[in-house]
């Protein structure tokens, strides 16, 4: 059992600028020419501490602004990566849980001041390099994000194991916060290098052994944050990772009765796919699996009559075209007033079509590219058809490029018809559809937002109104797990913010809260006794006086 011990209290890690002339302008511009110029690394599977080339399918992982440049290769995960895999997390696991809280928060708190001290540059880079970020962007996933995650969670893992029961006189009830009987796969994105790492440290710090699957085109920061994880002292075994797209891999993990639990974050359709096969294994499992999934979104923002123009214009541009619209949470359908919409319509068009996005290298451009070709295309068709719809016209962007990387323009669509697709499907990328209402159909329109997508996952309200605010906060109740009042539906914050939806988005867990890091815990009750009965009978049983 553990002390009650109390770690460092968590403040939220600030937020670099880069703005000319700070010192950590030079530093990233340095960390980016030393990374572009080294050489592409193997980037091998980590299994029980080891380096582990395997067998499989070799994968380049290239900057998706510029995907003749290759940062690394990757070998797809074969069957017997999966079952070394499978192995060393499940040898790794006695000892793992008999780990003292403090010894296993440390590994997180050190390589949480080693992400904000002297790796800084270097994930921060990489992010950037890998997943085509701007430096902001990067910024607030890795570093800060991340740093948040680690810090966070060791407080709130050690709230949960200071909630104790109440014991009555003669007895003492305590609470076990045993690790989940098995091992934890964690499944991670592409779009947040902190995601990414929160996925397999959450149910680490918790006392699992992990197998972290990452995404292949998130690799190259995966890399790099399993390195620092190792320098910050993690133990052989305790988090295994192993790259490719996971077919093989779930193949045999799936199927394996040791499975405790998935941490998932990615589309919809893979953590339904996952749901699935669990589902169909169910009878093998020495454990019902706990499956923990954050999906995908069609995030909205409304803005009522009486919304501040350049507070809409604003959160339309930053929720919207941030990250090339790669966030989970990004503004993609969005429902004016007209009256509003005459007022600031064009200068937002105007806006949108002046963002430059390019290499991130150059750090005066807004974003970046696409993550590869599959959400190039995708993004591509989307436009296309758009292009073909007699209600919709694509008043800006519609432009697309991936001679030298996957770029898509900032792209708004007008429509008419609110039902259209453009409302409900997310194309995850920079395309935002604006449906522009009349002032006296805000009810109307509440009830359309909540009822046009399957997803529920972030959402705002633009208004100076503060009866119309209300009645969307309560309109929209189920319709976003986060929802914003006079901001954009991103952004969220460690220990601000709790993350995540329901609906189609997701089990709606909260990343970075006590009510995720819940789920990596069996918790046992233990009733202790001081001086036990030693008769079955009770008082009813006695004889009534003659
Ligand atoms: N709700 C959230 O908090 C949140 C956060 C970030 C991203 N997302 C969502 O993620 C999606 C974008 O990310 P993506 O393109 O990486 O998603 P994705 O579903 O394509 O991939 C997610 C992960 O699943 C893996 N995967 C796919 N099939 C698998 C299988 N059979 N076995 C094991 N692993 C498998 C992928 O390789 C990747 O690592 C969007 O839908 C976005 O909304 C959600
Ligand atoms: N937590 C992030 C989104 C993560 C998904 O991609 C935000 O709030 O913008």
């Amino acid at each position: 059992m553990d002390a009650v011990t109390t770690p460092p209290r968590p403040t939220n890690e600030p937020v670099h600028t880069y703005a000319p002339g700070t010192p950590e302008r030079s530093l990233i511009r340095a960390e980016l020419n030393r990374q572009s110029a080294t050489a592409a690394q193997h980037l091998p599977h980590v299994i029980g501490g080891r380096n582990h080339i395997g067998t499989g399918r070799l994968v380049d992982v290239v900057q998706p602004h510029a995907h003749h440049e290759v940062l690394g290769t990757i070998r797809t995960a074969t069957h017997d990566d999966a079952r070394a895999a499978v192995d060393a997390a499940l040898a790794a696991a006695p000892q793992w849980a008999a780990t003292s809280f403090d010894e296993r928060a440390t590994v997180l708190l050190r390589a949480a001041d080693l992400m904000s001290g002297p790796w800084r540059e270097r994930i921060a880079a990489a992010t950037m390099l890998g997943q085509s970020k701007s430096v902001q962007q990067a910024e607030i996933d890795a570093p800060c994000e991340l740093v948040d995650f680690w810090r966070f969670n060791v407080a709130f893992a050690r709230e949960i194991l200071a909630e104790q029961p109440m014991s009555s006189p003669g007895v003492w009830n305590r609470l076990d916060h045993r690790p989940l009987d098995g091992f934890v796969y964690a499944i991670t994105p592409f779009n947040f290098t902190a995601i990414a790492a929160n996925l397999p440290t959450a149910p680490m710090l918790m006392g699992n052994t992990v197998i972290w699957k990452p995404s292949p085109t998130q690799a190259y920061a995966a890399a790099q944050t399993m390195e620092l994880l190792r320098a910050a002292g993690l133990p052989d075994g305790v988090i295994n990772l192993v790259h490719g797209d996971g077919k093989d891999l779930s193949d045999v993990v799936l199927a394996d009765p040791n499975l405790a639990g998935i941490h998932f974050t990615g589309s919809t359709a893979t953590f339904q796919h996952l749901w699935r096969e669990v589902g169909s294994h169910i009878d093998r499992y020495r454990n019902y699996p706990r499956l923990v999934g954050e999906t995908g979104g069609k995030d909205f923002i409304v803005a009522h009559a009486s919304a501040d123009p350049e507070v809409l214009r604003t959160a339309l541009i930053r929720g919207a075209f941030e990250y090339q619209g790669q966030k989970c949470s990004a503004a993609s359908r969005a429902y004016v007033a007209r009256s509003v919409w005459d007022r600031m319509g064009d200068d937002f068009l105007t806006e949108a079509n002046e963002l430059a996005y390019g290499d991130i290298r150059d750090l005066s451009n807004f974003g970046g590219a696409l993550i590869d070709r599959r959400a190039f295309d995708k993004n591509v068709a989307a436009i296309d058809r758009a292009k073909t719809v007699a209600h919709m016209t694509v008043a800006t962007g519609g432009g697309c490029d991936d001679s030298t990387g996957y770029f898509v323009r900032p792209t708004v669509l007008l429509s008419d018809d609110p039902t259209d697709e453009a409302f409900a499907t997310e194309y995850f990328g920079p395309i935002l559809a604006v449906h522009v209402y009349d002032d006296a159909s805000f009810d109307d329109t509440l009830r359309l937002v909540d009822t046009t997508a399957k997803y529920a996952l972030t959402g705002s309200i633009i208004a100076t109104d503060l009866d119309a605010a209300a009645q969307a906060n309560q309109v929209l109740r189920h319709a976003a797990g986060n929802f914003y009042i006079n901001d954009k539906p991103t952004g969220a914050v460690v220990g601000q913010q709790p993350f995540g939806g329901a609906r189609g988005s997701g089990t709606n867990d909260k990343a970075g809260s006590k009510a995720n890091l819940m789920r990596w815990t069996s918790t046992r009750t233990i009733k202790e006794t001081f001086v036990p009965p030693t008769s079955s009978a009770y008082p009813h049983m006695e004889t009534d006086p003659s």
